[in-house]
């Protein structure tokens, strides 16, 4: 496990490996290990440029990301291929991204639960979506089915908006004995996306969630979702805010989202809104940064050095420094915010905002397994006295998340190529002390 930024803190670890007891104790005691676990549609991401009269012709609306009939795909693939209109071709998927990058960031390994095609071709999509994930990223108790994997037309405009036109292909076909509850042991956190509910009735992809649901709780792994787009929210608010009271502990989204999600606009409000379902929120807001919202007891709370910010809440990010924990593991829970605009004020140049949002999730979810990981193998450090979520406190993980973001910014593909670079490996002295 590579650690998320505060690299020179007296909690600093894994410690030293040339200090001989350090390395005495390791040998006698392997460390412990953990892991991210998530559930995905298995899709390739197939980016074009169009204008808005393709949009029109294939039916499709601006910023929406759609399921298309078969033989609509179909029509919509050949139009892109007769113009040549293809410019990539990626592995995609909401958790997918995630997963992998969390892989990439943390040097360590995940789960992905989902289908692959079982006779693979050379140059298939499936094959392309093999060959660019991390190897890190642990693919042996995928679901083997007959039928191709998902497409994701990822069509931009020329506004720089991003359409999805989804193929599903099997995507959805993953049924719940391939949701192993072997894969939830030593898990660190399960994510899931809130477009695993959204295929036919008839497809398995549900209940697949839903069993992962189950094991994730058995073993005491806090359940992530992350909204993926506002119109699978949008008029089934009431459904989503019961789904998140009774299973969800963190949930990720962008401002749409979380309009769709909450009536509040502002995401501040948002975010503060949705404290009332879930311990922890992250909420992403494109130009304007992105903000953390949640729990932490009263008497552990930190205040922030740095400059108060003004808002719908006064002062929202007094207490930054804390460490977020679950409303129920706190005697006094006292609500925390935070709030970091984009890396350098966002990329010179943005080559696509794709997977921007998915690569925040990831910074976090990569901060809640350190965690797990430094409390395994450092029960006694005094980084856990209480019962926190994550390693790094809301400020930290604010700004760790949005380095990632900037990251993906700057490149076409959704996911991660490689690591944040070496120099940062203290992001204290590149850019948290700034
Ligand atoms: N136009 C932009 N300028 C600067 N930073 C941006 C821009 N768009 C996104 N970001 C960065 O990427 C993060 C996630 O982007 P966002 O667009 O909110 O996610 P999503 O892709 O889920 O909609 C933001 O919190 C911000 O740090
Ligand atoms: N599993 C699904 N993933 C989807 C779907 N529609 C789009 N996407 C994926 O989202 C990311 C971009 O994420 P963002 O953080 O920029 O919002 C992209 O790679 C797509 O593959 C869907 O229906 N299901």
């Amino acid at each position: 496990m590579k650690f998320p930024g505060q690299r020179k803190s007296k909690h600093y670890f894994p410690v030293d490996a040339r200090d001989p007891l350090v390395a005495q104790i390791q040998q006698e005691n392997p460390l412990s290990r953990t892991h991210l676990v998530g559930v995905g549609q298995t899709i390739v991401d197939i980016e074009a440029r169009v204008d808005d009269a393709f949009l029109a012709r294939h039916n499709l609306s601006k910023g929406h990301s759609l399921v298309l009939e078969e033989d609509k795909a179909e029509e919509l693939y050949q139009e892109l291929k007769e113009r040549n209109l293809i410019s990539h071709e990626y592995p995609g998927d909401t958790i997918g991204n995630t997963l992998h990058n969390y892989s990439v960031l943390a040097d360590d390994a995940s789960i992905l639960l989902g289908v692959m095609s079982q006779d693979l071709k050379i140059g298939s999509y499936a094959y392309r979506y093999l060959c660019n994930t991390s190897s890190r990223m642990d693919l042996d108790y995928l679901q083997p089915v007959s039928g191709p994997i998902g497409r994701c037309y990822t069509l931009i405009t020329e506004d720089g908006e991003r359409t999805f036109a989804i193929n599903e292909g099997d995507m959805n076909q993953l049924r719940p004995e391939f949701v192993p509850e072997a894969a939830f042991e030593n898990a660190s956190a399960l994510v899931l996306s809130s477009y695993l509910v959204r295929g036919k009735p008839t497809d398995p992809m549900k209940d697949s969630a839903l069993k992962a649901i189950e094991y994730a709780k058995k073993h005491n792994v806090p359940v992530v979702l992350t909204l993926g787009t506002k119109y699978v929210i949008e008029g089934k608010q009431e459904w989503w805010i019961e789904f998140l009271k009774e299973h969800v502990t963190c949930v990720a989204m962008n401002e749409e989202e979380a309009e769709a999600l909450t009536g509040e606009k502002d995401p501040l409000l948002a975010a503060d809104k949705a404290l009332e379902w879930v311990d922890l929120v992250l909420c992403t807001a494109g130009p304007i940064g992105l903000y953390m919202a949640g729990y932490t007891e009263d008497e552990l709370k930190r205040e922030s050095t740095l400059p108060l910010l003004p808002g719908r809440i006064a002062e929202f990010n007094k207490y930054e420094f804390s460490r977020p924990m679950t409303k129920a593991s706190c005697e006094n829970p006292i609500r925390v915010y935070s709030h970091i605009a984009p890396y350098l004020g966002g990329p010179v140049e943005i080559k696509n905002t794709n997977g921007a949002g998915d690569a925040a999730l990831s910074a976090l979810l990569h901060d809640m397994s350190a965690n797990v990981y430094h409390k395994a193998n450092v029960p006694n450090s005094a980084k856990h006295v209480a019962k926190c979520l994550t390693y790094s406190s809301f400020s930290q993980i604010c700004q760790y998340s949005n380095r990632v973001s900037y990251q993906v910014l700057t490149q076409h593909a959704p996911r991660l190529s490689r690591g944040l670079p070496e120099r940062e490996d203290c992001l204290e002295e590149a850019y948290w002390e700034r």
